[in-house]
């Protein structure tokens, strides 16, 4: 591949990505809750798997959510009328979304779960005036 074109494709890319946070909601959300995550995962240091783990859930929710807005936009372009298989397959692809979700606050529970389960056994041990 040219490098001019390779150029060309990464910011058709960009743009694709671009388009996605501008006009999804949902997306800005799962980029704002990523941020927290990653920021977590950074102040508790957790190990270098778990933060694998996590990357990967959060990219996970990130494409499946940019699939859903080029599904989205495909039924869209092919009808504005309303069509069951238009329903089914924007259905399946915000379902693809949700799995995703789902899975990626599994992951954060059970990475966390070591640090939350800390926290709470201090604040108990503090709260009791250290009894
Ligand atoms: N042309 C259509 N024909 C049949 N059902 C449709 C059609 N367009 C949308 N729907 C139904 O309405 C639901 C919501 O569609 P819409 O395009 O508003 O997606 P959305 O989930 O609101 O999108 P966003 O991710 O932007 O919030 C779809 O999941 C589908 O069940």
């Amino acid at each position: 591949m040219a490098r001019g074109s390779f150029r060309k494709s990464l910011g058709y890319a960009l743009a694709g990505l671009a388009y996605a946070l501008r006009t999804q909601p949902n997306m800005r959300f799962h980029f704002g809750a990523a941020l927290v995550v990653v920021a977590l995962a950074l102040l508790l240091r957790v190990g270098v798997r778990d933060f694998v783990f996590l990357l990967f859930a959060i990219v996970l929710v990130v494409i499946a959510e940019m699939f859903n807005t080029a599904v989205e936009t495909v039924v869209d372009l092919y009808t504005d009328k309303y069509h069951p298989l238009a329903r089914v397959a924007k259905d399946v692809a915000a379902g693809a979304v949700l799995l995703a979700a789902l899975n990626s606050v599994v992951v954060g529970l059970l990475v966390f779960y070591p640090y939350l389960h800390a926290f709470v056994r201090f604040w108990v041990r503090f709260r009791g005036g250290g009894n």
